[in-house]
């Protein structure tokens, strides 16, 4: 990969003698921002860490997982693309269900493309339209579709949806893929790239995202706590990071971190019986943190109870949003 990362480098600065002979030439370094967008579960995060190659966006089962605008950057020898991941799009009923809604709004008057994701495997519903049709409110991006999920159902399937996605409004392109199939994925950047403005890199070639290391710590403890949480636990769970310390060998990493919950209750089913659920989290959450510092990571778990935070503008501001 980096191979490729630095020799886009070298062409974008080699300037139109490499690259233009002047008339909207293929070949021309392009750069620009995509969000993909559609209702919760769909596979917008899973397509996202697939196409970065680095797990940069957390995932689950569980819907409405993703909580913030989270940037991974895919390099290639031609461009480069910055992917936006906004929270699945639905109707508001919190006060975080509203601010999520604000930063799917603000992402799409934002970026260069919008890919409207709907899964092969479900058929296209109420809340499907309403997403497809929000996306007037990006009148200046391009406009793609894509079917994700493309590997979980038999090829006819595949094209059924793609002809009902056809039929939601005008795009500027639809593509099938699989994030977890590994289908279409290169072609489907490819084609990203050749919908992006003519640009210099808009990011160091090296570079896979603007999270820092707190930030994607917290998402990965927030994972690793959600794996197992049952009914409502899911949307009550925050992740603070209270402290990271480097240690003297200058790699080693201590990190002490709060999960938050709103109840009592909940705080005593994260624990579980002899702490036994704590542990687990901690000892999954340990083993991502250490993947992505490339070094030792040693955590520290702590189990807090902020009521109600999802309905209180200050405790949600204290958790970042
Ligand atoms: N079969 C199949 N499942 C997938 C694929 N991509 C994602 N999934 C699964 O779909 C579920 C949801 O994936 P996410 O990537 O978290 O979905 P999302 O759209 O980001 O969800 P929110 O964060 O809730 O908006 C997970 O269980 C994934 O493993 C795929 O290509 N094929």
């Amino acid at each position: 990969m980096n191979d490729g990362a630095d020799n886009s480098q070298n062409e974008a600065e080699g300037g139109d003698g490499v690259a233009n002979p002047g008339h909207g030439a293929v070949d021309e370094y392009r750069a620009g921002f995509v969000t993909f967008v559609g209702r919760p579960n769909v596979g917008k995060s899973t397509l996202t860490n697939a196409l970065v190659g680095e797990k940069i966006v957390i995932t689950s089962p569980k819907p409405q997982t993703t909580r913030r605008a989270v940037r991974g950057i895919v390099h290639r020898p031609g461009g480069q693309l910055i992917i936006i991941d906004t929270p699945g799009m639905h109707r508001p009923r919190t006060l975080l269900g509203e601010r999520l809604n604000d930063i799917v709004q603000q992402t799409l008057a934002e970026v260069d493309v919008v890919a409207f994701c709907v899964p092969a495997d479900e058929p296209i519903g109420p809340g499907d339209r309403f997403i497809a049709a929000q996306l007037d409110e990006a009148p200046r991006a391009k406009q793609v579709a894509l079917v994700t999920k493309a590997e979980a159902v038999p090829k006819e399937r595949v094209g059924d949806q793609l002809l009902a996605v056809s039929e939601l409004r005008e795009w500027d392109l639809i593509v099938p893929v699989s994030a977890l199939g590994d289908i279409q994925l290169d072609t489907l950047v490819r084609e990203l790239i050749a919908l992006m403005p003519v640009s210099p890199p808009l990011y160091p070639t090296d570079t896979l995202t603007e999270e820092t290391f707190e930030q994607r710590a917290a998402e990965l403890i927030r994972e690793a706590a959600l794996r197992d949480a049952r009914e409502e636990l899911p949307h009550s769970i925050a992740v603070t990071i209270d402290e990271v310390v480097l240690l003297d060998d200058g790699v080693t990493r201590e990190v002490y971190a709060s999960i938050v919950v709103e109840r009592d209750s909940q705080k005593g089913i994260v624990i579980g019986r002899a702490a036994e659920r704590l542990k687990g989290i901690r000892q999954r959450a340990q083993r991502e943190l250490t993947a992505i510092a490339h070094a030792p990571v040693s955590l520290s778990l702590h189990v807090k109870v902020a009521k109600e935070w999802q309905r209180d503008p200050k405790q949600l501001g204290r958790l970042g949003f």
